[in-house]
């Protein structure tokens, strides 16, 4: 958590300031019981209404000051903790933006996402009132005793008594409670994760009629999260009963005692009253700070979960090697091997088997290849590796003739492009999302790059062109239009490489055919990978890599598979068999 503080550095004249004003209201807050003291005493015991005035005029000063110190503290404490949030935010997304896969599968994007939202705005609201209130009522509590000294000791010693009976019964319900208020948060934390999966997948959750397993489940987890919230209610609800219990037998015994003392003159009866009212700024000023403890401690725990995040090292370091400088055009153009696998093995984190073994392979350039095989059987996990989404944990990953981990990842990454499995569009026009891919392509450029992912027809069709609006998700479009277009996004930086993860399932066969064939006619053609589970879509590529359980079982042309490779042939034959005897 105190890593976190170095955000405020910026606001430091801010972060003195608020306290000092609030500070100042305090001070103005402990005259007002002597002035009522005063228009008790002199104004109405003697009768004169001047004085009253006057002194009223006084009162309606101190608040008018009061005020004014107020939202100055307010001003000052609102720019330091909203400052603090968003460099905060900035940090902890630039933070995200550098962490590998791995990382960022062992955190879970659920939580990120309450860790960049939630948790930083409970850290801000920490933030706001520890700078408002962590010296203010300290000094109220503190001065209003001190007040009450001045005025009377023996009255004052009923302070003595109170204070800590009113700490004790505060602090205490708070020493309960706020382990309690984990736990509600931790349970608010499941009911949003489940809302946000049941939201973010409420099509698939019809389609297969699950609505009522999955409202069971959510009663389920919000029934827990309301019983844990009214069980902290009631406890936190003891403590103003239990307060003013104490305190109504605080005024009783002051007004006993104060009756003494007036009777021996030793005070005067507007100094019972200020009395009284110092007794009550006490009690507000104790709830104040036990709430206070209560918001810092939930900052505190949202701050160590942001923290952790921030603490977290990627586990991939970065290389040196800089493409352009170490290759010239004509040396790339000419490489045999652009991509080669040499006995790679890769084992994702948390997990005790490998997910692809002995992999080997070598594709040169303007080469197709593709990558075969069932569900689970690694052929995504074989092309995150190329860019360096995830490390190899065994053998070697080459482009252009050195190990990936060599190059700048950044400068790797430029010569590579990427259509994943899930079509991922962003809010904006299209030309927005086609600079996705490469930030200063020309409208022609982009036009070409849809032209050659057949998306160009569709978008010369929408009103505006490039200037169509596309929504979050590009959820204004099909499936197969989104992923034409996200092959097209990978199509714009003319990539070297360009990996097509299962990325054409949604086009028919005579699209899927036509997109193939345009990118093998492309000028400086890429090197390809096509993973798919349709032959037909692999069947014209160079070579193919068929994968079971995460090995290879067979690696040539589709004839030579055809010949050689059982697995092949088993999922060939699935897919034509049927059709040749229909
Ligand atoms: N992020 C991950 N963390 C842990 N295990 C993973 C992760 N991603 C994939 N796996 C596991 O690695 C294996 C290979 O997965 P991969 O996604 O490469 O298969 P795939 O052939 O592309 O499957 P599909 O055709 O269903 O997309 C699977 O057993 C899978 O459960």
């Amino acid at each position: 958590m105190k890593k976190l503080l170095v955000f405020l550095r910026d606001y430091k004249k801010e972060s003195v300031l608020a306290p000092l004003f609030k500070l100042l209201e305090a001070s103005f807050e402990l005259f007002v019981p002597l002035v009522m003291a005063k228009i008790i005493d002199v104004g109405i015991g003697t009768g004169d209404n001047s004085y009253v005035l006057k002194m009223c005029g006084v009162l309606i000063l101190l608040a008018f000051i009061g005020l004014t110190c107020a939202i100055t503290a307010q001003y000052f404490a609102a720019k330091a903790a909203v400052g603090f949030a968003t460099k905060l935010r900035h940090a902890l997304f630039e933070h995200i933006q550098k962490l590998s896969f791995d990382e960022l599968d062992r955190v879970g994007t659920s939580t990120l996402i309450t860790r960049m939202t939630s948790d930083i705005n409970q850290v801000q609201s920490g933030v706001n009132m520890v700078l408002r209130l962590f010296l203010r009522s300290p000094f109220i509590v503190f001065g209003a005793m001190v007040m009450a000294f001045t005025i009377d000791v023996k009255a004052a010693l009923i302070f003595v008594v109170t204070i800590p009976a009113l700490s004790v019964v505060v602090f205490g319900i708070m020493y309960v409670s706020i382990p309690l208020f984990k736990k509600v948060q931790s349970g608010l934390d499941e009911v949003l994760s489940l809302t946000r999966e049941n939201l973010e997948g409420s099509r698939g959750i019809r389609a297969f009629r699950k609505e009522q397993e999955e409202t069971a489940q959510f009663e389920q987890k919000n029934g827990l999260l309301t019983g844990m919230q009214l069980h902290v209610g009631k406890i936190s609800a003891l403590m103003n009963p239990l307060t003013y219990i104490i305190i109504n037998f605080a005024i009783v015994a002051l007004i006993w005692q104060g009756g003494l003392r007036v009777n021996v003159g030793a005070i005067t009866q507007g100094e019972v009253v200020a009395l009284v009212n110092y007794m009550s700024q006490i009690l507000v000023e104790l709830v104040k700070l036990a709430n206070l403890i209560v918001t810092v401690n939930k900052s505190v725990a949202c701050g160590n979960r942001i923290a952790q995040v921030l603490e977290m090292e990627s586990s991939m370091e970065d290389g040196t090697l800089e493409i352009g400088e170490n290759f010239s055009e004509q040396e790339m153009q000419g490489k045999k091997s652009v991509v080669s696998f040499e006995d790679v093995a890769m084992c994702y984190q948390g997990s005790k088997e490998d997910a692809i073994t002995h992999i080997s392979f070598t594709a040169g350039a303007g080469e197709t290849i593709g990558i075969i095989g069932g569900t689970g059987s690694g052929k995504s996990t074989v092309v995150n590796l190329i860019p360096r989404f995830y490390d190899a944990s065994a053998g070697q990953v080459c482009f252009l003739g050195q190990d990936v981990r060599k190059y700048r990842r950044k400068e790797l990454r430029d010569q590579i492009g990427i259509v994943p499995q899930k079509a991922v569009l962003f809010a904006g026009t299209v030309r927005e999302n086609m600079q996705w891919g490469k930030k200063d392509a020309t409208d022609e450029e982009i036009w070409e790059a849809l032209k050659t992912a057949q998306a160009e027809e569709f978008i010369r069709a929408k009103e505006g062109g490039l200037d169509a609006n596309i929504e979050q998700g590009g959820r204004n479009l099909s499936g197969g239009q989104r992923q034409r277009l996200t092959i097209a996004r990978a199509l714009v930086k003319k990539p070297r490489v360009l990996i097509l993860d299962d990325s054409a399932s949604a086009l028919d066969y005579a699209t899927d055919a036509a997109l193939r064939k345009a990118i093998r006619q492309m000028e400086g053609a890429p090197t390809v990978f096509i993973v798919s589970q349709r032959t037909s879509s692999l069947m014209s590529a160079d070579r193919i890599l068929v994968l079971d359980d995460g090995e290879a079982t067979g690696y040539g042309t589709h004839e030579e598979l055809l010949k050689n490779c059982q697995t092949y042939r088993e999922i060939y034959n699935s897919q034509y068999g049927k059709k040749e005897e229909a």
